[in-house]
């Protein structure tokens, strides 16, 4: 009983009543509680200091530039009509001093003189005089006084964000200060106790994360021209938090973010200190990630609960705190570059509510492709992948592979053309080589999408990938890929190199504690096989030594349970969620697991070479490179004797 009214009770402080609302309402919401003015103050800054920040009031210019008609040209100052009868063969001469004098760019115009003939115009010019055979027009060569400011004209509006040109313009002006606005400030109060303060260099237990979101935020607040705070890492204690709060609310800060607590768990007290303190004007947006978002009030301040999990925190600040930052400082609000772009996967969506998926985007010959990156609120490496982001509408299922979706881009579009697209089975020595393609002095970028052997060879089909990671072995051959070009791939002309002969073998816990050695092993009734999804060629793989062993798939323990890369089928067997799965001798090396060799095969990467350009050229040269290979071998479980070299049909592993 008492165990129950507990629970109840601890319901009862859970935020169950989230009701989200569409993100530009959210902001309305803010915009209209919040007394900008009140808010954030006025400051006079020097002029040279200003860049970046806002002016606050119009400026007008206190001095003229020039201040006085200046030589425009190195020359000779001249009286403009002692020139005029100057013709070819019939020069003018003017004597130095009297008639005219030696000027340098900027110098001002000696008086009475109105014009200024460049040096290299005089036809003679002795000690005592020049000669010249072309007139010169009043004015000529001469910045007059006020050509570029005049002394109480307007020179920058209110709400003028300050750019390096500006300053410039400022000084010479003869501003020396300049009203602005404040420069916004943020303090940031991470929550949690599994938090660890990255500042102590910790090592994570079971049950505890390093906080980064708070250093993310200082370089996207940054971005934004704000000052940043953190404060160290508050525990899950209500009143340790509210005083947290009410200290960051009472300093400095214009904008104090509470970092994560934001939800429904029974330690998230973000929304009850927001309204023990002030007010909650928004708790949920209408949007995924970010969903449990809060906008508040308190002492007249922003107050921001932004998501616990990375993802979330980065769509808070993008989608809220961009908007309101540039808002408050006056700001026109960045806006992202838009382009169409082609699937290289399904996006699936539920409905219901506008997602955001983050893209990997690479150009393929006329079109941009883009691979959607994985969709965990707690996925970092999402956004360090991430090209491009794509928004899937509340009324959609998902955007089918091979379609056109429109696409928001992170990064300047020219970096799209340095990017090459490989799509199919992965390997580490990809990653290999994606560092070494970006050691060049034209580097390359490569975004990987991996979908298993054959999802590359449709995607060359397609033409959405320039190369494929592919290692499908044709048992009725000995041979590898080749026969799948000329299967799936037919009429095209598919070329492939070899990047290494790689190590495949059955991954099992450390000790192999099961005593798996052999894929008969498989068919015992304690061992749990974790298999990977169809078209992988590893799965081509089992399935071969399967038959081979006279093992039906029905007999493995596990078998229909999927994964898509090695690293996840070593993970399950690395959490105990399976006792054994086949992969590459990298996946089990990298998680300290034990590895029984099974099968030497060759690991390629396919491309069609009538649609291969200068990115496929450079990293076939970096393949085929001696560092290359040594790097490979470095890895353990290759072997590099087939590495670079343009394979044939019915080459096998020779
Ligand atoms: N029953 C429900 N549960 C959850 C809901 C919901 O609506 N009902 N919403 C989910 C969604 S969506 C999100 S997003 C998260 C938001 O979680 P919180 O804001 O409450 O954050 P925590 O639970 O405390 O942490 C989540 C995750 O993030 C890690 N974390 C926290 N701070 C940091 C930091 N500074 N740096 C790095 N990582 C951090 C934390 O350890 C957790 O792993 O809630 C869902 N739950
Ligand atoms: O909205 Mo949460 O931010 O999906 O992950």
């Amino acid at each position: 009983m008492s165990g129950y009214s507990n629970l109840r009770k601890k319901m009862k402080k859970r935020n169950i009543y989230l009701k989200t609302v569409p993100v530009a309402e959210a902001l309305c919401l803010a915009m209209d509680a919040l007394d900008r003015d009140g808010l954030v103050g006025m400051e006079t800054i020097p002029a040279h200091q200003a860049c970046g920040r806002v002016t606050a009031q119009a400026v007008h210019a206190v001095c003229s530039s020039p201040t006085f008609h200046s030589a425009a040209m190195d020359g000779y100052a001249l009286k403009a009509e002692s020139t005029f009868a100057a013709r070819e063969g019939r020069p003018v001469r003017l004597a130095k001093g009297s008639q005219c004098a030696p000027v340098n760019t900027g110098h001002p115009l000696p008086e009475g003189m109105d014009g200024v003939l460049m040096i290299e115009k005089a036809v003679r010019d002795t000690d005592d005089f020049i000669e010249l055979e072309t007139p010169v027009f009043p004015m000529q060569h001469v910045r007059r006084i006020g050509e570029d400011i005049v002394a109480t004209e307007l020179l920058l509006p209110q709400n003028r964000l300050l750019s390096p040109y500006d300053v410039g313009g400022l000084l010479s002006a003869g501003i020396w200060d300049v009203p602005v606005w404040e420069q916004l400030r943020m303090t940031f109060i991470p929550t949690g106790d599994e938090v660890l303060d990255f500042t102590t260099r910790p090592s994570p237990r079971p049950g505890q994360v390093i906080e980064s979101n708070s250093q993310v935020f200082a370089g996207l607040a940054a971005a934004q021209g704000c000052l940043f705070t953190r404060v160290d890492p508050v525990p899950d204690n209500e009143d340790a938090l509210t005083t947290a709060v009410r200290e960051a609310v009472n300093g400095p800060s214009h904008v104090v973010v509470i970092g994560a607590g934001s939800s429904a768990g029974s330690k998230d007290f973000s929304r009850s200190i927001i309204e023990s303190l002030g007010q909650v004007l928004v708790h949920g947006i209408d949007l995924m990630p970010g969903k449990p978002s809060i906008l508040g009030i308190v002492g007249g301040k922003l107050i921001v609960g932004a998501p616990g999990y990375p993802v979330s925190a980065v769509v808070c600040f993008e989608e809220l705190l961009i908007p309101l930052l540039s808002w408050l400082s006056r700001k026109t609000p960045p806006v992202r570059q838009l382009v169409d772009v082609e699937l290289a996967r399904k996006i699936p969506s539920k409905l219901g509510t506008e997602e955001l998926v983050r893209l990997a985007i690479g150009r393929v010959g006329e079109k941009l492709v883009a691979t959607p990156l994985g969709r965990g609120a707690g996925m970092l490496t999402t956004l360090i992948r991430a090209q491009g982001v794509t928004r899937i509408p509340v009324d959609s299922e998902g955007a089918e592979a091979a379609s056109k979706v429109r696409a928001e881009l992170l990064v300047p579009a020219a970096e799209l053309d340095q990017t090459l697209v490989v799509v199919g089975s992965h390997d580490n020595i990809l990653d290999v080589l994606g560092n070494e393609l970006m050691g060049l002095t034209r580097p390359v970028r490569i975004a990987s999408s991996h979908v298993g052997s054959m999802g590359g060879l449709t995607a060359l089909k397609n033409r959405s990938a320039l190369m494929a990671g592919t290692h499908l072995f044709d048992e009725l051959s000995g041979d590898f890929n080749f026969p799948f070009f000329r299967k799936y791939l037919p009429g095209l002309n598919v070329a492939c190199v070899n990047l290494a002969i790689r190590h495949q073998g059955l991954i099992v816990a450390k000790g192999n504690p099961l005593g798996i050695s052999k894929v008969e092993d498989l068919a015992r009734p304690e061992v749990r096989f974790i298999n990977r999804q169809r078209g992988a060629g590893t799965r081509i793989l089992l399935d071969y030594h399967l038959r081979q062993a006279g093992i039906s798939s029905e007999q493995v323990n596990g078998y229909d349970k999927e994964e898509f890369t090695h690293m996840a089928v070593a993970v399950n067997v690395l959490t105990g969620t399976a006792s054994c799965g086949l992969g590459i001798f990298a996946a089990a090396n990298a998680l300290g697991l034990d590895f029984v060799p099974l099968a030497r095969e060759r690991y390629d990467l396919a491309f069609l070479p009538e649609h291969a350009d200068w990115k496929t050229e450079v990293a076939l040269e970096l393949i085929r490179s001696a560092s290359f290979k040594e790097r490979i071998e470095k890895l353990g479980g290759y072997e590099t004797a087939l590495t670079g070299r343009i394979m044939e049909p019915g080459q096998g592993l020779g």
